[in-house]
């Protein structure tokens, strides 16, 4: 089959297949593989005990599709094969795949796990999101190590991996009046509208089935207007086109951080209302009733951006379908669920009611209604003297601000946290007052990851390993790791996991190498630290001891040493000063570390820029220690631990997020824990956190932060980190100068357990064996039992 459609591509390009280029051969892959998605896919019928998950998200990071599309149609070998009988390589080209980087970072990629699970386990779902045109930006590094971001153009419309469904367009209104026609009933009159087409691109579970994630792309209705383009006024002809398009022109690039912008609401609502008319056209399509919704249907909300979809079904009903408000609220309400994703302060969304007053005149109308009715539970519930306490955590409209996440929870009928120190946190820090008005609305469902594209794609080696000592098919069944436990101790299978690592190694050192020309020494600890920067995730903490290090080894030339590249990779928010700031130390250190001959061998730091999906696949398998240092209480989970740890890196973190879940399974002797808990920091707070006696009281600390700050790594110039320099002294939010002595100590710690090698190779063994339970078909179950259950 695929060598006569080689032979017809040829023949449409007039040229004979050793012609063809790497990026031809790409097309003609891609070309078979949706052909073969649309023909003979999928095998399997969905599930029928559950309800259709419709998982609306702003953020999909998917990543490079055709890799993974070929192994879970299970004809990877074929076109490996088939590549190789024409001297290609099948990896070389995969890469020719541009990155559709339609996320931020843990919460898009978690996204995308989550249909590739949903698909695997035939859990009916379609994934609604946006068609981005510029996705996540490129980020570069300037003269000084400052990051630089350019626009990152996804080649969104010739992407292979897609099908444009224009039958399946939608019309959303915006701004404009509300005339009230008595009693209940409202009418809104929008002032303008804009179109919403669709883009398909499937998702293929593995021995599952295939279904959509379906992307909302805007343009305008009014195509070209000829007539005034002949009366000469061009622009004006093509005003209304423009904006159109500016809607999903790019993705907002914060992570963990709100953007109050216009157009980010109007993203949000646009998004929302494609959405909810596309599950209602689904929905009644099949004969079924409004009140059948929420008895077939659940929406789920990737967090607080898609809230406003809860109005908008409410709208829907009561304006489109004259359902009275008891009515349509019983459907909503049972019809949506919220996943919260992070407890930080600036994240959780609050929208200016003038703004939504003006964008959305008829939702506010809504939504000032439920804040009403729950004013009533409220008073119903909390005696006179907790009420007013109690209100200014639930209210949903408060000091003219609506707050999405109190209207994801009064209008959703579960609520989940995504690790277990973080949900008990959303029950007793965030929403203790909900917790008792709405009993049972809690739960938690720990985050994963698919180990179709996180172990059985991107680390091919150990996967061969695991296939020769795993009865069944563990790539479907992650559990089954677990055969491989008493395994850990075995010489032979220590050696060939052993030389799995080493070979991983070797590949991204020749990447650390073509990308900033950096040769870093193989047989060193590579020290992994990959995310997006944020300041609660302390990267700087890293630096100031990589920082102390080199002092150390400065000071101490002769000193035994067990040499160690650091690795970091990610990007900062363009408007996140202090997190721009940490980039530029990290690069300042880093020029400074590896030109110094007395480092050599010895100690390197390799930043590689514009951190993606492609490149988590290459840094991942290689990683020995996997940075996971938050402050306790902030990481909501984290997922690159699980990527790593599943890999065989070594876990050095907090007892946060995920971090508390991966030691219990994988056992406290196979991970490195340090520093304050959740419990200590709120003490420190309490007692008075004071950054600057640590660094009084710790010459170690002090003489690396001094470094920071006398032009050592900033080629003389005092001024360049003063800002993070001052932070650290005299506010520190994250206590990284609390924790700087205890992570020194734990680094040293993982220094001496890397010395024996064989106790090494039996903890990353066990990592591999016993944390199973993180794949994303574990968490997809969870919501199957606990959330999205048929009543
Ligand atoms: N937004 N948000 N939240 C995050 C991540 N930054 O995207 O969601 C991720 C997915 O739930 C979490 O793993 C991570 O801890 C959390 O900070």
């Amino acid at each position: 089959m695929a060598e006569q459609a080689l032979h017809e591509y040829c023949e449409r390009l007039s040229l004979q297949p050793k012609d063809l280029s790497t990026t031809m051969w790409y097309q003609f892959i891609a070309q078979i593989s949706q052909q073969a998605i649309l023909q003979n896919f999928p095998k399997n019928a969905p599930l029928t005990n559950t309800r259709k998950v419709n998982y609306l998200s702003m953020e999909f990071l998917i990543g490079r599709l055709l890799g993974n599309n070929l192994m879970s149609l299970g004809v990877y070998q074929d076109a490996e094969s088939l590549l190789a009988k024409y001297g290609q390589n099948l990896v070389d080209v995969l890469e020719q795949e541009r990155d559709p980087s339609l996320g931020n970072g843990g919460l898009g990629r978690l996204a995308a796990c989550y249909l590739d699970s949903m698909a695997s386990l035939a859990q009916p779902a379609v994934g609604y999101g946006l068609h981005y045109q510029y996705g996540l930006f490129k980020q570069g590094f300037g003269s000084t190590g400052e990051q630089r971001e350019t626009g990152d153009g996804w080649n969104r419309d010739f992407y292979l991996q897609q099908h444009h469904r224009p039958e399946l367009q939608q019309t959303v209104g915006f701004a404009g009046e509300v005339l009230h026609c008595g009693d209940d009933r409202y009418e809104w009159q929008p002032a303008w509208t804009i179109c919403g087409e669709a883009f398909d691109l499937p998702v293929v579970g593995y021995k599952g089935v295939q279904q959509p994630l379906r992307l909302w792309q805007g343009y305008s209705e009014t195509a070209f207007d000829l007539a005034q383009f002949n009366d000469g006024d061009y622009l004006l002809a093509e005003s209304k086109v423009v904006d159109a398009s500016k809607l999903t022109k790019v993705l907002y690039p914060n992570d963990n951080h709100q953007e109050g912008k216009e157009l980010r609401l109007m993203q949000q609502y646009f998004h929302c209302a494609c959405s909810i008319a596309d599950i209602l056209r689904e929905h009644l399509a099949k004969g079924r009733s409004l009140q059948q919704l929420p008895e077939f249907e659940v929406i789920q909300l990737n967090d607080t951006h898609p809230a406003i979809a809860i109005p908008e079904l409410m709208r829907v009903l009561l304006d489109q379908h004259q359902l009275h408000w008891e009515d349509a609220w019983a459907i909503c309400s049972k019809t949506f669920a919220y996943t919260n994703h992070t407890l930080l302060p600036e994240a959780l969304e609050q929208w200016d009611q003038p703004l939504l007053a003006k964008m959305l005149p008829r939702h506010l109308i809504i939504i000032d209604r439920i804040n009403n009715e729950l004013y009533q539970q409220v008073k119903a519930e909390f005696s006179e003297d907790e009420f007013s306490q109690a209100w200014q955590e639930t209210a949903v409209l408060m000091n003219n601000k609506v707050r999405m996440a109190n209207l994801c929870v009064v209008g959703s009928f579960a609520v989940n946290g995504v690790a277990q120190i973080h949900s008990d946190l959303v029950v007793s820090d965030l929403f203790p007052a909900y917790a008792r008005l709405f009993k049972g609305r809690f739960h938690n469902v720990t985050n994963g990851i698919t180990p179709r594209r996180w172990i059985r794609q991107s680390n091919p080696a150990l996967s061969q390993l695991l296939d020769q000592h795993i009865q069944g098919d563990w790539t479907k069944d992650l559990e089954l790791l677990r055969q491989i436990e008493p395994l850990a101790k075995d010489p032979q299978f220590q050696t060939a996991y052993r030389q799995i690592k080493q070979q991983n190694k070797q590949v991204l050192a020749q990447v650390i190498q073509e990308t900033i020309g950096l040769k870093v020494n193989e047989n060193a600890i590579f020290d992994v630290q990959i995310k997006r920067f944020h300041e609660y995730k302390r990267q700087h903490l890293n630096l100031l001891n990589i920082i102390a290090t080199y002092q150390e080894l400065k000071a101490n030339p002769a000193q035994e040493c067990v040499p160690r590249v650091f690795i970091f990779a990610g990007k900062a928010a363009p408007g996140y000063f202090m997190a721009k700031q940490i980039i530029q130390a990290i690069n300042g250190v880093a020029k400074v570390i590896n030109s110094d001959p007395d480092m050599q061998g010895k100690l390197q730091v390799a930043f590689l820029p514009d951190y993606r999906v492609s490149l988590a696949e290459k840094i991942i398998p290689a990683a020995d220690v996997s940075e996971q240092i938050s402050l306790a209480g902030k990481e909501a989970s984290g997922t690159g631990n699980m990527k790593l740890a599943l890999n065989g890196a070594i876990t050095l973190g907090t007892l946060d997020g995920a971090n508390v879940e991966i030691a219990e399974y994988a056992g406290e002797e196979n991970v490195v824990i340090f520093g304050h808990t959740v419990d200590s920091v709120r003490q420190l707070r309490t007692e008075g956190y004071v950054s600057k006696r640590y660094y009084e009281q710790d010459e170690t600390l002090r003489k690396a932060i001094d470094a920071l700050a006398d032009g050592t790594f900033s080629d003389g110039e005092t001024e360049r980190f003063e800002a993070l320099v001052n932070d650290m002294l005299h506010h520190d939010y994250f206590c990284v100068l609390a924790d700087f002595a205890s992570y020194r100590q734990a680094q040293q710690e993982i220094a001496k357990r890397y010395q024996n090698q064989t106790a090494w190779v039996e903890s990353t063994i066990l990592n591999t064996a016993r944390l199973g339970t993180f794949s994303s078909d574990r968490s997809i179950r969870d919501y199957q039992t606990r959330i999205w259950y048929k009543a």
